[in-house]
Order: C-alpha cells, then sequence, then structure tokens
C-alpha cells in the first residue's frame, strides 16, 4: 500500500515570536523542517511527502533548500487559514485510490523511525493510529464559576503527531465543514463516525511553539544522532 505523509507548516508561528518562520530556524545545523522531512525519509524511501508552507514562505523554502544542498524529494503545497484547512490542502495534492495518509507537525523534529513505523503499521489494520502519551502531571478543572476540582489523569492522553489514517477515510473526513473543535486529524476523523486507535508517543516528541523548546529540541536531536 503506497504510504504518505503531509507535513503541516503553514501555520504562523506567533508563539514563538521569531523573526524567522519557526519551522526555518536552524538547530544542531539543520532547520527544523528538514529535520522533519528526512525524519520520514529515513523511515522509507518510498514514502510521498507532501509539505505543506504559508505561500509567502515558498521562496524563502526553496532558497533555503539551495543553501543547505537539500535535495530530499517533497511536494510542496500552499497552506490554509487553519491546520484543518492546509491538511486539506495537502490531501487534495495526493491522486492515488488506495493509501495511508499520515499527518505530522512540521515542528516535531525529533520522531523516532520507531514511531513511524507503528503508526502505518497500525493503520493498515485498523484504518487509524494516532500517537499519544499519558500525562504525567496532575490535572484540575476550572468550573465556570471559578472553581477547581481534581481529575483522574490516567483517564486522558496527550496527543501528539503521528496521526496515520486510511486515505478514503481521510478524505470522506475532511470533506466535513470546519469546527473549531478540529485542533488535530483524530477530532475531524473522529466526527466522521470513525473509531480512533491509538498508539505510545515519546515524550521527546516535542511541538516546538514556544522559544524554550528550542533548548529541548537541540538536546534531544543531539541525542538521536
Ligand atoms: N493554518 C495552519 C496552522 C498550523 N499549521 C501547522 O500545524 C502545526 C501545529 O501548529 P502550531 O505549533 O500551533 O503552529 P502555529 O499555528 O504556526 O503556531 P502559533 O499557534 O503559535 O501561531 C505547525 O506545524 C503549523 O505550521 C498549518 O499547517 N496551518
Ligand atoms: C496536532 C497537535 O499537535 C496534536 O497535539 C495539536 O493539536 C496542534 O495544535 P496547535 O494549536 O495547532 O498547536
Amino acid at each position: 500500500m503506497q504510504e504518505y505523509v503531509i507535513i503541516v507548516a503553514g501555520g504562523s508561528g506567533s508563539r514563538m515570536k521569531s523573526n524567522i518562520p519557526k519551522q526555518f530556524i536552524a538547530v544542531n545545523g539543520l532547520p527544523i523542517l528538514m529535520h522533519t522531512i528526512n525524519a520520514f525519509k529515513s523511515y522509507s524511501s518510498n514514502i510521498f511527502i507532501n509539505v505543506v508552507l504559508p505561500k509567502e514562505q515558498l521562496t524563502s523554502w526553496k532558497e533555503l533548500c539551495m543553501e543547505y544542498g537539500f535535495e530530499t524529494d517533497h511536494q510542496l503545497v500552499v497552506g490554509g487559514e487553519t491546520r484543518f484547512d492546509s491538511v486539506k490542502n495537502g490531501l487534495g495534492h495526493i491522486s492515488g485510490e488506495e493509501g495511508l495518509v499520515a499527518v505530522h507537525d512540521g515542528v516535531r523534529p525529533v520522531i523516532s523511525t520507531e514511531i513511524i513505523k507503528n503508526s502505518f503499521t497500525t493503520a493498515l489494520i485498523s484504518g487509524t493510529a494516532v500517537t499519544a502519551v499519558a500525562m504525567k502531571d496532575s490535572l484540575r478543572q476550572i468550573s465556570a464559576e471559578g472553581k477547581n476540582t481534581a481529575l483522574d489523569r490516567s483517564s486522558y492522553r496527550l496527543v501528539q503527531t503521528p496521526q496515520t489514517f486510511r486515505l478514503d477515510w481521510m478524505r470522506t473526513a475532511f470533506s466535513q465543514s470546519y469546527q473549531p473543535t478540529f485542533t488535530d486529524c483524530a477530532s475531524v476523523l473522529e466526527s466522521a463516525g470513525y473509531s480512533i486507535h491509538l498508539i505510545e508517543g515519546a515524550y521527546e516528541n516535542i511541538k516546538i511553539t514556544t522559544p524554550e523548546d528550542l533548548r529541548w529540541a537541540e538536546i534531544y536531536l543531539i541525542k538521536n544522532t
């Protein structure tokens, strides 16, 4: 079965407060997005890679690829207003009938081959595979009145990417209208009626969101090379 990955990097990176797009920041000598693309290429040389970027970043990305001599094959796709739109645009550039599609955040460069492999293997069997980890901290819920109460953390999981699905299920799910609760692909597939199968993620698989995350990425990427 053909395997695809849509690497979403179409956001504005507002929480990073950086002059350059966060996915272009170099960590350990290579832009974050190149680390992420290479992780999928290392998993499989046959994987079809779609990279979603804001329209205004396409030229600088191509320049960056020349500067770093980055030659890993990928197709560029223009991003949308929300993450949902960006994934949908990526999906629109996949023409096959059958396949498995992983969606991965461009700013999660510390992703292991083992997790990617498990994600595709599980999606082949179950149709869905969503990476998640258990919570390490305690949880409290805030009510509308401002009261707070303890929650049972063993009932919760923190969701990561990759999130991998059957291509036909993805197409059906992403034909729905956007809802603000669609913060990831699992919520989109679930809303279309598909059951979500969770697989084990890793605490290292951080989403680089705020400046201090860059330091952790540096440490984890050194450890993995
Ligand atoms: N319209 C959007 C919004 C987000 N993303 C991608 O979804 C991933 C997770 O989003 P996040 O880390 O929140 O990135 P941003 O939306 O760019 O950051 P911020 O919320 O701080 O502006 C990122 O790789 C981001 O580029 C996207 O492809 N298209
Ligand atoms: C997809 C995701 O990374 C799973 O945790 C997350 O939902 C993205 O949220 P963001 O607000 O776009 O960072």
